[in-house]
């Protein structure tokens, strides 16, 4: 099999000639973005615990009556550290212990906000359609011990942590959700948010494993701006994104498990499009590496059983509302993207492109309204 392409930034760069190379970018990804500078010490860690580290600034947006909003976001994309054939607590563990090195990094990089990929406590075993054991990854979002060990990295670095995991509700019958845990850097528990439409494509058979989630567009006032969390597969459905924004998100996470040959055309433009619809930030991260399962599945489509996923793509990035998006994370290794953002650009946006205000949300309200009564007619014209 062909290696994987490590970045496509990494081809323009080593085809395209330097003094076109700048407009192809400004072309590709919109305003140029100042590369951040880290500390000595945060670039060694990286370095030593073999992380990408990459650090952008997005404009500033000066104004004379709101003091700046200045922001450090952090995403990190990562591999499984063991074989899916370990046992259960050892892959927990692992994973528990390869996100600490990275949070450390964050932490040491000024990071105030960060969020890791969807479900990081495990393989995203979903594929296998078999429960057992993969179940037994699901923990509690309020004092699981993913959540705990996450409280003590938020008081540590003062910073907001978004934890993706599987959730196992135990008040609710011990249902599972795809849920998002968001915790202060207070380290208290803020809130969660669960994967509200979950796919039945290719190999995700997520469906059989956890429902839809029953906790709608919730928005969460950190000490650090309001941020919301659309998990994976509700990337593809622009009235999730708009609902954050229309509850007042400034940054919407998307923490996301996706292979190449499924979705990675759309990868770019679903969440870069979502920051210019929805006049706000959106980080886009996506898991790495190809993860193998003990036991052979088929796709249903015909083709021979297999026991693997495909390969996770990684190229996790952050799109700002000005349509401006930071390069991608590296499609095969474990990084970190720091983004340093003012959100006052959400507002200066907002008043310059009139986004929201010609959105006419009473008009599809009605459409909508109409559109979902089982009687419905569309209005389509006929000669
Ligand atoms: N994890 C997940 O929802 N993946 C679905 C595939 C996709 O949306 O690209």
């Amino acid at each position: 099999m062909a290696a994987e392409v490590e970045s496509l930034e990494n081809i323009l760069e080593k085809h395209v000639p330097a003094d076109e190379l700048k407009e192809v970018f400004r072309i590709l990804y919109g305003r140029q973005l100042e590369p951040l500078n880290f500390s000595e010490a945060a670039t060694k860690l990286a370095t030593d615990r073999k992380v990408e580290l990459k650090g952008y600034a997005f404009a500033k947006a000066p104004m004379q009556t709101v003091a700046a909003r200045i922001v450090r976001v952090g995403a990190i994309q990562n591999k499984i550290v063991l074989p899916t054939t370990a046992p259960i607590q050892e892959q927990l563990e692992s994973l528990h212990r390869r996100l600490g090195e990275v949070i450390d990094i964050a932490g040491e990089s000024g990071v105030n906000v960060l969020c890791l990929q969807e479900a990081w406590t495990m393989p995203f075993a979903f594929c296998t359609r078999e429960k057992q054991p993969w179940c037994e990854f699901a923990e509690s979002a309020e004092n699981g011990p993913t959540t705990k060990l996450m409280q003590e990295y938020a008081k540590k670095y003062n910073m907001v942590i978004v934890s993706p995991i599987l959730e196992r509700d135990e008040i609710h019958g011990e249902t599972l959700h795809n849920t998002a845990v968001v915790i202060s850097n207070t380290g208290a528990v803020l809130g969660k948010s669960r994967k509200n439409h979950i796919p039945r494509v290719g190999d995700f058979n997520e469906s059989t494993y956890y429902m839809e989630g029953d906790t709608g567009h919730k928005v969460f006032q950190t000490q650090f701006g309001k941020i919301a969390i659309n998990i994976c597969y509700g990337r593809h459905h622009p009235q999730n994104w708009m609902m954050y924004g229309i509850n007042g998100a400034e940054i919407v996470f998307n923490p996301s498990a996706t292979v190449g040959a499924l979705s990675e055309p759309m990868w770019g433009i679903e969440a870069r499009n979502a920051a210019i619809a929805n006049s706000y930030f959106t980080v886009a991260i996506n898991r790495v590496g190809t993860e193998h399962f003990p036991n052979e599945f088929t796709s249903a489509n015909g083709q021979p059983a297999h026991k693997d996923f495909g390969h996770f793509y990684g190229t996790s990035y952050v799109a700002a509302p000005d349509g401006s998006r930071t390069p991608g994370l590296s499609r095969t290794i474990d990084g970190l993207l720091v983004t340093e953002m003012d959100l006052n650009l959400c507002r200066q946006v907002k008043d310059t492109w009139g986004l929201r205000m010609t959105q006419r949300l009473p008009l599809y309200a009605e459409s909508l309204a109409e559109a979902i009564k089982p009687d419905y007619q569309p209005p389509i014209v006929k000669e």
